[in-house]
């Protein structure tokens, strides 16, 4: 069931139209991300759901009930930040325990409710630290046990893991989407970051100076972009139109994978990630065979987009490049190829060790890697 509903939401600052006509719902129990760089306006759409910026035009609607004069206190959602923001002279207990305290809930009932939170965030036994005695991530996690406390009938999340280092925010963005699944709690996460609104989210919203310009499944909006500005955004970094095009196209030519159909939803990894493949792949055999199969790509006019991960270093690749730049990454190399009758491309080989720079190489391309702009 639909239970936020903005229709043509608009808020200004003076001149400044932060969030311009945006229209978004979001069902019971699923999980919104609005996507977007910075300055694009996500946070103040996001204070507007909580009541924290008046509207300029439109209307939010939290179970078909207009919100227009409903005070955030009344709202019952809970906000979480970037930064979680604790009461640093309490203890973990009574960061959690806050909102439950105001309600004057006993303290019994709400000792347990603290320990059932503690263990659903990872930190059981951490009731009696004080908040500067944690890590960033802890801290984070208690952020997030607290905003849970209320049982809140919307969460409201923003930037809530960028503050930590990458691979915390990665296991930490897992731990949040399992959390709030367990949880059936109804979100909207604000991010910049697209992994992040890929593993966390149900649906995503991109947004770009105010305006919502796509709005899908995590899945959809991942493989099928529906516009260079949202591809250029989620990750895909060659472009190609006229002949360039045609040719990789034509190049594409492999069997199905046989997990065709798309997730949807609840996928904690995305679907096509710059994940390397496997075996190195540098010096085409004279008699590599010829591409096989029926094309995947469809044949129409427009700009084929690629991920770096749509073209693989492979011996038996159809392409034929010579290696401009080598970048090694943790687990795999970032290339850029020079590939003959198509242009510059960006390229993934999965050996960081291997010395690339000024080498003639194949490349295979990943039908999953690439997308049709219209
Ligand atoms: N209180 C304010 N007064 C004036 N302008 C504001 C105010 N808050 C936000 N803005 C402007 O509104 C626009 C959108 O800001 P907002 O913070 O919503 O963007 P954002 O996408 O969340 O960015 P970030 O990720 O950097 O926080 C920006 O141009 C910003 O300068």
């Amino acid at each position: 069931m639909r239970v936020l509903q903005c229709d043509d939401v608009t808020v200004r600052f003076g001149a400044t139209v932060a969030v311009d006509d945006v229209s978004l719902t979001v069902d019971e129990g699923s999980v919104l991300a609005v996507l977007g760089p910075s300055g694009c306006g996500k946070s103040t759409l996001l204070r507007a759901v909580a009541g924290l910026e008046p509207l300029a035009g439109g209307r939010i609607a939290w179970d078909g009930r207009d919100l227009a004069g409903v005070p955030t206190h009344e709202r019952g959602f809970a906000l979480m930040f970037q930064d979680g923001q604790l009461f640093a002279h309490a203890s973990v207990a009574d960061n959690i325990g806050y909102s439950l305290r105001l309600r004057r809930v006993p303290a019994a009932q709400r000792r347990r409710r603290v320990d059932e939170l503690l263990e659903l965030v990872g930190l059981p036994g951490y009731a009696a630290r004080r908040p500067a005695t944690l890590s960033g991530g802890e801290q984070q996690r208690v952020a997030l046990a607290r905003a849970l406390a209320a049982e809140p009938a919307l969460l409201l999340l923003d930037e809530p893991l960028s503050a930590l280092d990458r691979s915390l925010r990665e296991r930490l963005a897992g731990d949040l989407r399992e959390i709030l699944v367990a949880t059936r709690t109804t979100a909207v996460l604000v991010t910049h970051d697209h992994d992040e609104a890929f593993t966390i989210a149900d649906r995503m919203a991109v947004m770009l100076a105010g305006r919502v310009v796509q709005e899908g499944s995590t899945a959809e909006v991942w493989r099928a972009p529906t516009t260079r500005e949202v591809a250029e955004f989620i990750g895909y970094e060659t472009f190609l139109t006229g002949d360039a095009a045609d040719l990789v196209r034509a190049a594409t030519t492999t069997t199905p994978p046989a997990t065709t159909p798309p997730p949807t939803g609840q996928a904690l990894v995305p679907p096509a990630t710059d994940t390397p493949p496997t075996g190195q792949a540098l010096v085409p055999p004279p008699s590599a065979p010829p591409p096989t199969g029926q094309p995947l790509v469809p044949d129409r006019t427009g700009v084929l987009a690629v991920r770096r991960s749509g073209f693989r270093l492979d011996p038996h690749g159809p392409l034929r490049g010579v290696v401009r730049r080598a970048v090694a990454v943790s687990d795999a190399v970032h290339l850029t190829v020079d590939v003959e009758g198509v242009g510059e491309v960006a390229a993934l080989g999965d050996d960081p060790s291997a010395q690339l720079e000024g080498r003639e190489v194949r490349l295979q391309i990943e039908p999953r890697g690439t997308a049709y702009l219209i």
